[in-house]
């Protein structure tokens, strides 16, 4: 399947991506970045997947999520009728389910279910049990049953479980698959139609909360579903995607685990969800935040588990072949221990904003702000990893020193504007030597545009951002160069790339990879705060046409192949539909009028 071949569910713990075939190839559990006990995404069947659709097999007639849920509801119209299977994952209670319902639809249609459970990432055979409609599936920390009215038969060769049934019009088939750490007791068997509707009301009830009113409606609420799904109800913690290792560059190895929560991505998606009116997760980000990066200002890590945890050792699951034969299939990130110094202006910014939106004043909160910003007026000098995370040596990479000025610029407002208790004056000189070290450094005169970092001739799409941070205004001439260098060398097809990787081989990584659809967005926000609507409003609508059937972007797109690739669904992509979209309704990306 292709990578926009898939429709995400999930419970706010973790996700699955069913395919357009009716197979769930992706499901990790209990949580976002637990072992995948379906990692067929990333391999064969046989490295575990849930197949429930028409015997004849094939891709569906259509699909869609019922409006403002994450209910998948997938059909299939056959010559002697049409069925229809309706997937979830219901608001988590003792464990977590996923439950398919197969509703007939008109005549009769042959169906066929195939299951084959492999915990830990593809590799732990388990022991099977049957009994009627009943599976039971155990292997070392890991067990699962199914529940269905159909007779269930195993395959003991092949360790899978088959079932073949006729549905007719009006009939009703349910399936139930329930997981639960294999010493405890068996979960008690939720009822799939009472899950049904928990899961309807409770998605339901999220979205009237929804305060956006602007344009293109539909798209932003399917966003933001999308981001909600990938929050971590229990901590309030924002993974940055649901996936680990779908490749940025086909056949390539530029294939990274994305369950964790990153600074800057969660800064994002709270910026835009606090758009549409979610104060509620801002708050528990806030929380989140505030536990994870208890301790010295200095040890403030890029990205944290879910939970707030440290340690994310990257390795290789090296039995699977990857996504198209793309190895390796890396979990965990390395990238962790790197130094970026963006996360500091990002995580300000976020918090900024969040008392703007009125997010009650929080000493621990302001005490942490002060660290942060203390910790940053001794670094901002040191050349670091950059928002893209590169591999290669550290530089003083330009985002990362305006994002510097973005952290003081907000505590100076935040003094200003809130009253709250600070240095300003110590501030404001900062900010001013920031600024004017940036003009100095990071801006090439001779081709009038900023540059990717001090000295390089490289360029880079990050300092599309520059005008909505407010560093210098859209109409400023050094900016509007800027924006015409980035058409000129990082576009391709109408899509900007982040960089140029070949270009000064500034990442550290072999290969290329795709655009990047943030950085895509981002320019038609650049464009959009420049007066250029009509431009804007052209490259957002050619954006939201490469959403796939059910409106879900991965992290980039193949231009050459007319592909979606990398991890998927993308916090970062989703982000982006709500904020361009907000823009060009007047409202500048990641504001809200307090
Ligand atoms: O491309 C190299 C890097 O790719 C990943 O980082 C990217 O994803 C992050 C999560 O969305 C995002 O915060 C970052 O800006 C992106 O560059 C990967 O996690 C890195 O390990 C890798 O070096």
């Amino acid at each position: 399947m292709r990578i926009e071949d898939y429709a995400l569910i999930g419970d706010m713990q973790t996700a699955a991506l069913v395919g357009r075939d009716g197979s769930v190839d992706w499901l990790c559990l209990p949580r976002f970045d637990s072992p995948a006990c379906f990692a067929a995404l990333l391999d064969a069947p046989e490295a575990g997947r849930w197949l429930l659709a028409p015997a004849g097999g094939g891709a569906c007639t259509s699909r869609r999520y019922r409006p403002d849920t994450l209910i998948l509801e997938t059909v299939w119209e056959r010559d002697g009728g049409a069925v229809r299977v309706l997937d979830l994952m219901p608001p988590r209670g003792e464990a977590p389910d996923v439950v398919r319902i197969v509703q007939g639809l008109r005549g009769r249609v042959e169906m066929r279910t195939e299951l084959l459970l492999r915990f830990g990432y593809g590799h732990d055979v388990p022991w099977l049990r049957h009994d009627g409609g009943e599976l039971a599936a155990i292997a070392g920390p890991d067990a699962a049953w199914l529940r269905t009215p159909v007779e269930l038969r195993p395959d003991e060769d092949a360790h899978r479980t088959t079932g073949a049934f006729t549905v007719t019009e009006g009939e009703e088939v349910p399936f139930v698959l329930t997981w639960q750490q294999s010493w405890l007791p068996r979960p008690a068997p939720v009822d799939a139609r009472a899950s049904l509707k928990d899961a309807e009301r409770a998605w339901k009830d999220w979205m009237r909360r929804c305060r956006y009113g602007g344009g293109y409606a539909d798209a932003v609420r399917t966003s933001l579903v999308t981001l909600k799904a990938l929050t971590y109800a229990p901590t309030g913690g924002l993974v940055a995607a649901a996936t680990t290792s779908l490749p940025e560059d086909l056949g390539g190895s530029r294939n990274w685990d994305y369950r964790y929560c990153w600074l800057r991505d969660a800064s994002f998606t709270l910026q835009a969800l606090m758009s549409a009116g979610y104060d509620a997760e801002a708050r528990a980000w806030r929380d989140w935040l505030l536990r994870a990066a208890a301790g010295h200002p200095a040890d403030l890590q890029i990205m944290y588990t879910v939970e707030g945890a440290r340690r994310i050792p990257e390795w290789t699951a090296d039995w699977l072949s990857g996504y198209e034969d793309s190895p390796p299939v890396r979990v965990g990130n390395a990238a962790t221990g790197q130094l970026q110094l963006d996360v500091y202006g990002e995580t300000l910014d976020c918090l900024h904003l969040a008392r703007r939106c009125g997010l009650a004043v929080d000493e621990e909160a302001w005490d942490l702000q002060n660290g942060l910003m203390s910790y940053l007026e001794g670094a901002w000098r040191s050349p670091d990893n950059g928002l893209w995370e590169t591999r290669g040596p550290r530089r003083n990479f330009v985002h990362s020193k305006v994002l510097a000025w973005v952290a003081a610029d907000r505590m100076i407002q935040a003094v200003e504007t809130l009253s709250l208790e600070g240095p300003a004056d110590r501030w404001r000189a900062l900010r001013d030597e920031i600024h004017d070290d940036v003009c100095a450094h990071g801006y090439d005169q001779d081709r009038n545009t900023f540059t990717q970092y001090y000295g390089s001739a490289g360029l880079d799409a990050s300092l599309l951002l520059i005008p909505r941070l407010g560093f210098l205004p859209a109409g400023d001439p050094r900016v509007k160069g800027t924006v015409e260098a980035v058409r000129r060398e990082l576009v391709e097809d109408g899509l900007v790339l982040r960089y140029r990787p070949e270009k000064e081989r500034v990442d550290g990584l072999p290969g290329r990879e795709g655009t990047f659809l943030a950085c895509s967005f981002w320019l038609a926000d650049a464009l959009a705060m420049e007066g250029r609507e009509d431009e804007a409003r052209e490259l957002f609508e050619r954006l939201l046409s490469l959403r796939n059937d059910v409106g879900l972007l991965a992290e980039e797109y193949d231009t050459s192949r007319s592909r979606q690739v990398g991890n998927f669904p993308q916090a970062f992509s989703h982000v982006s539909v709500v904020n361009t979209a907000g823009a060009l309704a007047g409202r500048h990306p990641g504001t809200r009028t307090p």
